[in-house]
């Protein structure tokens, strides 16, 4: 999930909570994501999103915007900014997807005070640890680092990019904390359903491009339509209708408002 439309989206057809990801949000920025995109730029994010929806929100936070320090005014920030749970990864800048080869890990100890500033900085939000140590050290590492994380407080716990169902439940059976899963696309994790995922003890599971990759596909093939057909007549069956969208965005309720405060107006002017 990416913006404020598909969040209100996710809440509408019953989703609980939604994840705000780094690799969507930068993607839909036209930018890659390794640590681009600024504190500022992230919050921004989360405060449209919050503005529109109560909605609990998992945010990417990426490596925590640079060392200890600004971990904890990152926290801070996006905290201020509406997140309900904060993601910090244990990898080196400049970051990258965990699920592509040749990414690096910081030591456990780096991470251990990264956590330990995100903690402090937090006043309610949860904050999810997540290491990226399982394609670099091997899954061994990566419950000892789970295991210490979880010691340093964290509430949840992100094992990143394990590579098959066996392993996830592994890791659950070592690790005894509440585990999120990342259920993302043409990486090293297969296709593993979130009751799977629940039958092995995770109790989050997210889907973090999913919605942007169908998207993607589907603008992508709305606007060859367009320009080699010059109508989108074949494209009406696909589209939300304007209705539709108009109940997304909660329309309604915005015009009723106007038509009650314009009422007012007349009547003391
Ligand atoms: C979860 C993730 O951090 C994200 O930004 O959504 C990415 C997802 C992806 O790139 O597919 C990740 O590093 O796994
Ligand atoms: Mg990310």
């Amino acid at each position: 999930m990416f913006n404020a439309f598909s969040a209100l989206l996710a809440e509408k057809v019953g989703f609980k909570a939604v994840y705000l990801s780094g690799g969507a949000l930068t993607s839909s920025m036209g930018l890659p994501d390794i640590g681009l995109i600024t504190l500022t730029e992230l919050a921004d994010a989360v405060r449209k999103i919050k503005e529109v929806t109560d909605i609990p929100l998992i945010v990417d936070a990426d490596t925590g915007f640079g060392e200890s320090v600004n971990v904890y005014r990152a926290v801070r920030v996006l905290e201020e900014a509406g997140a309900n749970a904060i993601q910090i990864e244990d990898q080196v800048m400049p970051k990258r997807c965990g699920h592509l080869d040749g990414k690096e890990v910081i030591s456990k100890d780096e991470m251990v005070f990264k956590l330990r500033a995100a903690i402090r900085a937090r006043r309610d939000a949860l904050i999810v640890a997540r290491t990226d140590s399982r394609a670099v050290l091997g899954i061994g590492e990566a419950v000892n680092r789970a295991k210490t994380y979880l010691e340093e407080g964290a509430d949840v716990i992100f094992p990143e990019a394990l590579t098959s169902k066996e392993e996830f439940a592994e890791f659950a059976r070592e690790v005894e904390a509440p585990l999120l899963a990342n259920m993302t696309e043409f990486g090293k994790t297969p296709l593993i359903s979130a009751t799977e995922f629940r039958e092995m003890g995770y109790k989050y599971v997210i889907f973090p491009v999913t919605i942007f990759r169908v998207a993607a596909k589907a603008m992508k093939e709305a606007l060859q339509v367009l320009l080699e057909k010059g109508t989108q007549a074949p494209l009406m069956e696909l589209m939300m209708t304007r209705k539709e969208q108009y109940e997304v965005i909660k329309y309604n309720f915005y015009e009723q408002l106007d038509k009650e405060l314009s009422k007012y107006k007349q009547k003391n002017p």
